[in-house]
């Protein structure tokens, strides 16, 4: 919050509250609305599940520090958007989210708000309705991460701008790496 929310499960369990359950004949820790999935349109019917697979840029693979120039902020007006990585390592550093809110006046990000995130293998983050962000940017030494992904989408070929809308920049931003 406020760019939207994050599936967390080291972190989640180790803060279990009466939310959660016990399931599958007690072999299981279910915890409720863990994340969200928003729609600002009357969409009919349910949200698609998308693959996507992301293939980690060159200079992105490995362990060394990150450098990485961001061109572009995308968003979903009328949907979130939700990603689950797919066999990663738990505990590694798998991809890079970057978000930033918009600015109400202009309609475009506000890159007061640009914020990069490292998140790990076993997290999964939802990016809210109308919330920047940068496309997908996958990390470490596999060729590809796999993400099941989960948006409300009209896919109007005469409008595509109503699933996504992007902003394209000169020049790139420093931004400073949270933990996710
Ligand atoms: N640019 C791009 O492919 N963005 C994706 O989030 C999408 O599904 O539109």
């Amino acid at each position: 919050a406020p760019y939207g929310s994050v599936i967390s499960p080291d972190e989640q369990i180790s803060n279990i509250d009466d939310s959660s359950r016990t399931a599958n004949q007690g072999t299981a820790i279910k915890l409720l609305n863990v994340s969200q999935i928003d729609k600002k349109y009357p969409f009919d019917g349910t949200p698609n599940w998308n693959l996507f697979r992301c293939f980690c840029q060159p200079h992105l693979r490995g362990t060394k520090p990150i450098e990485h120039s961001i061109r572009v902020l995308e968003k979903h007006p009328y949907s979130s958007q939700t990603f689950i990585p797919m066999g990663c390592p738990r505990q590694q550093p798998c991809y890079l989210v970057v978000v930033a809110l918009e600015d109400c006046n202009t309609g475009r990000p506000d890159l007061t708000t640009l914020k990069a995130f490292l998140c790990k293998g076993n997290q999964a983050v939802t990016y809210g309705a109308g919330i920047w962000h940068a496309p997908m940017i996958t990390l470490g030494d596999q060729e590809y991460i796999d993400f099941g992904v989960v948006i409300y989408e009209f896919h109007d070929p005469q409008a595509p701008e109503k699933d996504c809308q992007e902003q394209h920049y000169d020049s790139s931003i420093k931004v400073e790496i949270f933990q996710c």
